[in-house]
């Protein structure tokens, strides 16, 4: 749906020249949630907004469902830009105008009839759980309500794409949730690519299918989120892990008979008793240090971290027992 390639993006000339974007390459598919993420200033707002063109990048390819943006003229580039929806991390709303004008607001600039703006005020208010507040203005709404109204304003002219800018940063944890829940209804829904870039890995846990990292304007590294959850491979991706997981300082002094390896059970794997199988079959004991089971989007996601104690090679037996019914096992 969005092909990004090779872009770059360099603001300012001369000795004032920041390198915002080097070399990106990035697929985006149709009806997926694709998630970025990175620090602060590693690129993540001009990435975004270079899928739309509201940056224009300094050179590479920006194709968004088979169009070439970058070789449009000013009048076709907006019009595919009412195919690419965007919400904001402060909203963006016109504060002078009821929540329900608000939403009207990109079918008035498309002279859309009457009839036409008012029935789809009225779907947007309905999905979006605004209906009561349709006659307030932005300033008597709270930042998730407020935000809601950019979400249906973004919806207003059926867009195949929505891009989220930090959709969730000024919002409560609570909120965060309840948007994001709204995010992958419609996503569901209507079929709607999202991408959203983000500095927390709890947004990218929660609802993305496939996540970039980025840091200083390139990709270092994606996949699905199950596969950078499990198997992370750049130090700053560990880092965002970091954030969503339960820090255990392990004491190693309990001797050479101890091993300790921390496990990920992904889907079915999470409820199963692979571990009690393993050792019943290599005669290691193990106590848990620690456990817990979360969701990647809809999946089930267990890690437990086990001190195993017994002989060195049986030890290893269960480590290789555990990689072979499918376990992600490193030894910590
Ligand atoms: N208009 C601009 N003029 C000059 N430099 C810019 C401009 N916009 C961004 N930059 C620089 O480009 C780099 C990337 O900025 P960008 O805003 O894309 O990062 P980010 O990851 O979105 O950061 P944040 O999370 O803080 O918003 C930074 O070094 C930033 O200072």
């Amino acid at each position: 749906m969005i092909q990004l390639e090779q872009v770059t993006k360099t603001y300012g000339v001369g000795a004032k020249q920041v390198s915002a974007l080097s070399g990106i390459d990035l697929n985006v598919r149709k009806g997926e949630i694709f998630g970025i993420i990175g620090h602060s200033g590693a690129g993540k707002s001009t990435l975004l907004r270079s899928m739309n063109l509201l940056e224009r990048p300094s050179s590479g390819k920006v194709v968004v469902d088979g169009i070439d943006l970058m070789a449009l003229n000013t009048k076709r580039l907006q019009e595919s830009r009412r195919r690419i929806g965007m919400i904001f991390q402060h909203f963006n709303l016109l504060s002078s105008a009821p929540v329900a004008d608000n939403i009207a607001f990109p079918l008035t600039l498309v002279n859309a009839t009457r009839s036409h703006i008012q029935r789809k005020v009225d779907e947007l208010l309905e999905l979006t759980g605004l209906q009561e507040h349709r006659h307030k203005y932005p300033a008597q709404l709270s930042g998730g309500q407020k935000q809601r109204v950019g979400i249906a304003r973004a919806l207003a002219n059926d867009p195949q794409v929505l891009l989220c800018d930090e959709a969730t940063s000024a919002l409560d944890p609570q909120t965060t949730n309840s948007i994001l829940n709204l995010l992958l209804d419609i996503n569901k829904r209507f079929g709607l690519t999202i991408v959203l870039i983000t500095h927390e890995m709890h947004v990218i846990r929660s609802i993305c299918d496939r996540v970039a990292v980025i840091h200083q304007g390139r990709i270092v590294e994606h996949g699905t989120v199950a596969e950078v959850f499990l198997k992370p491979q750049h130090a700053i991706t560990m880092q965002f892990i970091d954030q969503v997981a339960d820090q255990l300082q392990i004491d190693h002094s309990a001797g050479e008979r101890a091993m300790y390896v921390k496990l990920n059970f992904l889907g079915g794997q999470t409820y199963e008793p692979i571990l009690s199988r393993a050792v019943q079959t290599t005669g290691v004991t193990f106590s848990i240090l620690q456990g817990t089971i979360s969701k990647l989007k809809d999946t089930p996601y267990g890690q437990l971290v086990v001190k195993l104690e017994g002989d060195e090679s049986a030890k290893q037996n269960t480590v290789n027992e555990l990689r072979s019914q499918g376990l992600h096992v490193e030894v910590i």
